[in-house]
């Protein structure tokens, strides 16, 4: 495909998204329909949707519309590139510009600030009070691609030899402060998955910020340790590499966690997933954490869609459910015992909130740690707490 169809074919795309539909929906249906597309050009498109979603205001205002061509001008324009050459109306191509199109403003930089850092109106006053003198770059940082990084399994190697392992394969790495088991991904991040380090279960896809809340967590040696909200079960891996003792996995929606034996085999670590009922009657555990269901804030930059489809309303659901889990989860913590909660939110009342009305409403608990983390730290916005029963 030719730059001008990949445009093209990125401006229905955000046209769609635009009247509502889900944008991971969106580009798998548009490979589906559109089989004579190789796998370059649909990264392309994806890289050129995801640009454009992430910087959705400003885009539109350099674009001079809130439409897919809108959004898709105002990506180039702001990256520079020769408009006519894209917009060329040959082939495949987009349209020429109109001269009304021609006028809208070059620069981000001229943008008021909300409309530059491309914050989403419905939370702004929320991200400024959590984030105060951060919420610029913070934001900023938000409009910018995630690094790839990797947490080496170091139950099976170490962090040079899995470094030694990828470079082999041409993926260059290196450490990354966030945690002594995060690789970054410097070159060729799109092998990784075909990788034999990766295959091999040396290295798991997992960001360092998340990497960095599984450090925080104290693991009893040989005791028994609860994830709470396993989903695909990233943190579980990541806790049972890190030290000997009892793994199970939970959550509410089952099916989230169909991939993790796999995983676990790959890792070779063992987790034992958990029903309800197995988590009624049986004994209490040393560790439980809840990496609870948030706004992803501080994930905005792999899911841009969030930034703009969470609300208000959104938000206040959110923070009962949060609620809702840390209480049923306490019960499940022996005494002495350690209750971890995690989001990857950056706004405060998900997170340093809930644990406060936690802390309030059930005597007998105090936190001894907590850890905040922007993607000014190089990962993911995070927030972690540790509570000790007493
Ligand atoms: C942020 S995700 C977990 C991600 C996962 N820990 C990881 O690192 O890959 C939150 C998970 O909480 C689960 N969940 C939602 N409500 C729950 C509840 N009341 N009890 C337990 N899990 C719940 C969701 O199904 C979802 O998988």
């Amino acid at each position: 495909m030719t730059p001008g169809a990949r445009v093209a074919a990125a401006i229905g795309i955000l046209d769609d998204w635009l009247a509502g539909a889900p944008i991971e929906k969106l580009l798998t249906t548009w490979g589906r329909q559109n089989r004579f597309a190789g796998s370059g050009d649909r990264a392309a498109i994806r890289d050129l949707v995801f640009d454009a979603l992430r910087c959705r205001r400003s885009c539109a205002a350099l674009g001079g519309a809130e439409t897919g061509r809108g959004l898709m001008l105002g990506l180039l324009r702001a990256s520079g590139q020769d408009l006519d050459a894209v917009f060329s109306g040959a082939g495949h191509a987009p349209p020429p510009l109109t001269e009304a199109e021609r006028a809208s403003p070059r620069r981000v930089a001229d943008l008021p600030e909300e409309i530059a850092c491309d914050c989403p109106d419905a939370l702004a006053e929320v991200l400024r009070d959590s984030l105060g003198n951060d919420f610029r770059p913070v934001m900023e940082a938000l409009r910018h691609r995630a690094p790839v990084f990797l947490r080496v399994n170091t139950h099976r190697t170490s962090l040079a030899a899995a470094a030694a392992a990828l470079a082999e394969e041409g993926i260059a790495t290196r450490p990354h402060p966030l945690s002594p088991t995060a690789l970054e991904v410097t070159e060729n991040a799109r092998r990784v998955q075909r990788s034999r380090a990766y295959m091999e279960g040396l290295v798991e896809l997992q960001d360092a910020a998340s990497q960095a809340v599984a450090d925080l967590m104290p693991i009893p040696p040989e005791g028994r340790v609860l994830d709470y909200c396993a989903g695909g079960g990233g943190k579980t891996l990541a806790l049972a590499g890190r030290a000997k003792a009892r793994f199970h996995a939970f959550d509410a929606a089952p099916e989230r966690m169909r991939d993790l034996p796999e995983r676990a085999t790959r890792a070779g670590v063992g987790v034992r997933r958990m029903t309800r009922a197995d988590l009624e009657g049986g004994p209490p555990f040393d560790l439980v954490l809840c990496d609870v269901p948030c706004s992803g804030s501080g994930a905005w930059r792999r899911s841009p869609e969030a930034k703009w489809r969470t609300s208000p309303d959104d938000l206040a659901r959110l923070t009962a459910t949060q609620d809702a889990i840390l209480s049923s989860a306490a019960k499940l913590v022996a005494p002495g015992g350690a209750l971890g909660y995690a989001t990857c939110s950056l706004i405060a009342v998900e997170n340093r909130a809930r644990v406060a009305a936690f802390l309030g409403r059930e005597p007998g608990w105090h936190m001894i740690d907590e850890r905040r983390l922007t993607p000014l730290d190089g990962g993911d916005g995070f927030y972690a707490a540790v509570l000790r029963r007493t």
